[in-house]
């Protein structure tokens, strides 16, 4: 069985529908791409399957149960963890408080940030930086380590490259392979770099105006 299995879903803003038919699966392990251009409805997808906006229509199996009409919090207590686009530190908590907060909220015991400070070495010198102060790659790093603390099985992540240099790009296409080694973490990426896809995807999708398929554009077929 699947971690995760999305069916029929659509899913908007108000009126505006932007998801239509949309199904895919994750299986536990898994890293699974959804490649599209701006505006095809990446981020509505993982906003839709984190709760951030509710659904208009279909099924999204976690673990067995359907959680699509459930909300972000329950969602994420059952392990689905977001990274948003744009991160969402919280620019006036360091970074040690950024997870911290982030495990209270999950209701996980203290002990899961060092823990988690351990496998981002890069975090350790800037423990006590505030959130705001970091660049763009620490931010996304800390993003990744916050979630984590509050210990997902399946973390939906959204264009972890996004304005970010290429070293601190393949650190984290490391990271993540690495967590997906020790954890078992399952990943649903959605990004619009090929390579970085490319290095870390299992399988790849393809978004266009709010629909997935399996990927057939030439760049991707490229990476195969
Ligand atoms: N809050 C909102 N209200 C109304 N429409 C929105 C809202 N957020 C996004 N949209 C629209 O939904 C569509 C899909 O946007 P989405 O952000 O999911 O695309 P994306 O593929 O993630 O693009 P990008 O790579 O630029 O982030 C776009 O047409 C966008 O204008």
């Amino acid at each position: 069985m699947s971690l995760l299995t999305v069916s029929d879903l659509a899913a908007g803003y108000g009126q505006i529908g932007i998801l239509r038919d949309v199904a895919l699966t994750v299986d536990k392990g898994e890293i699974l791409g959804v490649l599209g251009h701006n505006g095809m409805g990446k981020s509505t997808l993982l906003k839709a399957l984190s709760g951030a906006i509710p659904v208009t229509r279909g099924a999204i199996v976690f673990e067995g149960l359907d959680v699509a009409r459930e909300p972000p919090f329950r969602r994420a207590r059952r392990g689905l963890g977001y990274v948003p686009q744009g991160r969402q530190i919280f620019p006036a908590l360091t970074v040690r408080e950024n997870m911290e907060y982030a495990a209270r909220a999950a209701a996980q015991p203290l002990e899961i940030v060092d823990d988690m400070i351990a496998r981002f070495p890069r975090l350790t010198p800037i423990l006590d930086r505030a959130g705001g102060v970091l660049s763009g790659g620490e931010q996304q790093i800390l993003a990744l380590a916050r979630c984590l603390c509050g210990r997902p099985s399946l973390v939906l992540l959204d264009e972890p490259t996004e304005g970010i240099q290429p070293s601190i790009r393949d650190e984290i296409v490391e990271t993540l392979l690495r967590l997906r080694r020790s954890l078992g973490l399952s990943i649903l990426l959605v990004e619009q770099n090929v390579k970085f896809m490319g290095d870390l995807a299992d399988r790849v999708l393809h978004m266009e105006k709010g629909r997935l398929s399996a990927a057939a554009t030439p760049e991707i077929a490229a990476m195969a």
